[in-house]
């Protein structure tokens, strides 16, 4: 790819809660499907708890332990297919600690990043079963900073804008974001797109676990706050071209980073 310009696929899957056989099957299915379309994807993302799903009373059976299965799965393909995958979040079980954690892979298999989710969701109970992580999830990906918050994290505005201060042109974001907050989940990407002044890529699950419904919306925006491409509510892999070079353009547009004064507020 130039080192501006990069495809992406974004992969909005459904999950079978507490099934994680047949999540795996079908997230490696999905991503045969990513990669064999006709413009070859730089980079392949997934949605939030795509293993296990919310399953939260069996977690501790059912996460997937170190992540190494799900690294296991996602580096073989990415190194096979010289494709970037941001691996979505899994459940994962470290010693006695369930966390909702994402992988990052560069096109050599390797693991470049790991992050897990610092703000538990109370309205479903995260909290209950699963431990917040400690760190905030920055990273490089094809000499690109870029940066990683799961769902919820959506709602702080201050993570996203110290991953901004740290250097990120684009923002990751798995989801499994349901029904009836659609107007939430639009405007508030929307904005950290356009306050920070970068990319977002959010990858949201379909289907339904339970009386939730989950309804895809997968987006692409740009740093001036265009959606680029957006899902419907069905499973689908959802294409979209960037280009990186956007990004100076329009903090050069409005200096928004130049002007903060932080030692006001
Ligand atoms: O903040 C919301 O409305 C949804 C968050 C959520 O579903 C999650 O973090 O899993």
């Amino acid at each position: 790819m130039s080192e501006q310009k990069w495809n992406v696929s974004l992969i909005q899957m459904d999950v079978t809660i507490g099934q994680p056989e047949k999540n795996y099957i079908r997230v490696e299915q999905l991503l045969h499907e990513a990669i064999q379309a006709a413009t070859k994807p730089d980079l392949i993302i997934l949605p939030e708890m795509w293993n296990t799903g919310y399953a939260l009373e069996q977690i501790h059976a059912l996460a997937d332990e170190q992540g190494e299965r799900t690294k296991s799965l996602l580096s073989a393909f990415s190194q096979t297919n010289q494709v970037n995958i941001i691996g979505g979040s899994i459940a994962e079980r470290r010693g006695d600690q369930i966390y909702n954690t994402m992988y990052a892979f560069d096109r050599t298999g390797t693991v470049v990043a790991e992050y897990s989710k610092i703000h538990l969701f109370r309205l479903m109970d995260e909290e209950k079963y699963l431990t917040e992580g400690d760190r905030i999830g920055s990273l490089n990906i094809d000499g690109t900073q870029a940066g990683m918050m799961i769902c919820y994290d959506i709602r702080f505005p201050e993570l996203a804008r110290k991953l901004a201060l740290s250097g990120a042109k684009i923002l990751f974001v798995p989801a499994e974001w349901p029904h009836p907050r659609l107007h939430h989940w639009r405007t508030l990407l929307t904005a950290r797109a356009i306050e920070n002044q970068m990319y977002v890529v959010a990858c949201n699950r379909v289907g339904t676990s339970g009386t939730t419904a989950f309804f895809g919306h997968s987006m692409v925006i740009d740093p001036w706050g265009e959606i680029v491409s957006e899902g419907a509510e069905d499973e689908a892999i959802l294409t979209a071209s960037i280009d990186l070079a956007l990004v100076s353009e329009v903090r050069g547009r409005i200096p928004v980073f130049e002007d903060r004064r932080p030692e006001h507020y």
